[in-house]
């Protein structure tokens, strides 16, 4: 937050939009907020949002999933999990503000292992609260594999508890006595909580955008015992910063600091094409049950197609569509306790002969 909280203002001639309405979208790895934000840029008509994505890991998956979009209208700030309210994240807001083109609204994709707390009270807690005007936030769950364990992470916990709207995602993979247990399960967890249910996003948009739904109030507690936190941390936050380009060291301290939930990025990228059998055995029989979520783009020697790599849990879905960009593979896996250096191995190993 300290970080943050003593940005100064632009000194540039363009004056930033105020009150600009924010949503904020979380909810656990692969639970839907790529789909939903999709289902929100393929039906928003004539509203011009902006979106923030804030990935977790060094490439950029989901900018390059999303439905075709004027490029301008999109800022990314890679996640560092550790720091989700770095820099970064204010620096794309103001990005957006300053757009000399009309902007009508802001929504913000958060990392799937992300605590959205930061990112709420960067909003509320610093001079965004004056230049934005956060809506609502809405957490994602996958009801197919959601479970009161909440995959052992707080943070997945926290998603819901800090959400104003729970989507009750992929009911089409869950039987309706399940979803009803998960709605009676989260009006626990979360007093008069707002529960919607889709399959693969699909929510009316008045339901969830422009809704006035967030309470900041709710917060004020929180934002006082943030900043406090933070200011001890600083020093941290810092150090972090001066390291981040190093690879190595920056896979460490995530490791270092997820101690909660021990979740791991590992990013994999080449310019030869993989065989599509060594692929295809890789996910049968070596592919580590640590892995949680993997996505990518991929290339295989036979075909003239780029292929779009989804997993989540025990499901994966590979779909054919053309090359927009020249052809290669990028693939990020996301789990606990995943190594690194033999999962990379492994990929490299799927490479087609020449
Ligand atoms: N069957 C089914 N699949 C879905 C539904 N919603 C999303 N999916 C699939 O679930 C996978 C993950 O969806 P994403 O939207 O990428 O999930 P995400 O939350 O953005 O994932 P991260 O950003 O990696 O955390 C994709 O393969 C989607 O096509 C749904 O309602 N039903």
């Amino acid at each position: 937050m300290t970080n943050t909280a003593t940005l100064s203002n632009p000194t540039t001639l363009n004056i930033p939009k105020r009150g600009m309405p924010v949503t904020i979208i979380t909810g656990f790895l692969g639970s839907g907020k790529t789909t939903l934000l999709n289902h929100i840029l393929s039906n928003c008509q004539d509203l011009k949002i902006a979106i923030l994505v804030n990935e977790f890991g060094d490439i950029n998956i989901d900018s390059q999933l999303l439905v075709s979009m004027d490029e301008d209208m999109m800022e990314l700030s890679n996640g560092c999990i550790c720091c989700t309210i770095n820099d970064g994240l204010v620096d794309a807001v103001y990005r957006v503000l300053e757009r000399d083109d009309r902007v009508d609204y802001m929504v913000i994709e958060t990392t799937g292992v992300a605590d959205p707390l930061p990112i709420i009270l960067t909003f509320l807690g610093t001079e965004l609260r004056d230049m934005t005007c956060l809506d609502s936030v809405i957490a994602v769950v996958d009801s197919e594999t959601f479970t009161p364990d909440h995959f052992d992470s707080e943070v997945a916990l926290k998603q819901i508890i800090y959400s104003d709207i729970t989507i009750l995602n992929k009911t089409d993979l869950t039987s309706s006595e399940k979803v009803t247990k998960l709605e009676r399960y989260i009006s626990v967890i979360k007093a008069g909580a707002r529960v919607l249910h889709s399959q693969h996003g699909k929510v009316p948009l008045s339901l969830i955008l422009d809704i006035a739904s967030n309470k900041p109030e709710a917060y004020a507690d929180l934002v006082r015992e943030e900043i406090e936190q933070s200011n001890s941390e600083h020093d941290h936050h810092h150090e972090h910063h001066h390291h981040e380009h190093h690879h190595h060291e920056h896979h460490h301290h995530h490791s270092d600091h997820l101690d909660n939930d021990g979740f791991l990025s590992i990013s994999f990228e080449s310019d030869r094409p993989f065989d599509v059998e060594k692929f295809e055995i890789f996910l049968r029989e070596n592919l580590s049950q640590d892995v949680f979520r993997a996505k990518g783009i991929l290339w295989f020697d036979d075909s003239e197609l780029r292929h779009v790599f989804q997993l989540s849990g025990p499901r994966f879905d590979i779909q054919a569509e053309e090359w927009q960009t020249s052809p290669k593979n990028q693939l990020v896996f996301i789990g606990r306790n995943l190594k690194a250096e033999e999962l990379q191995q492994q990929l490299t190993n799927c490479h087609a002969d020449f």
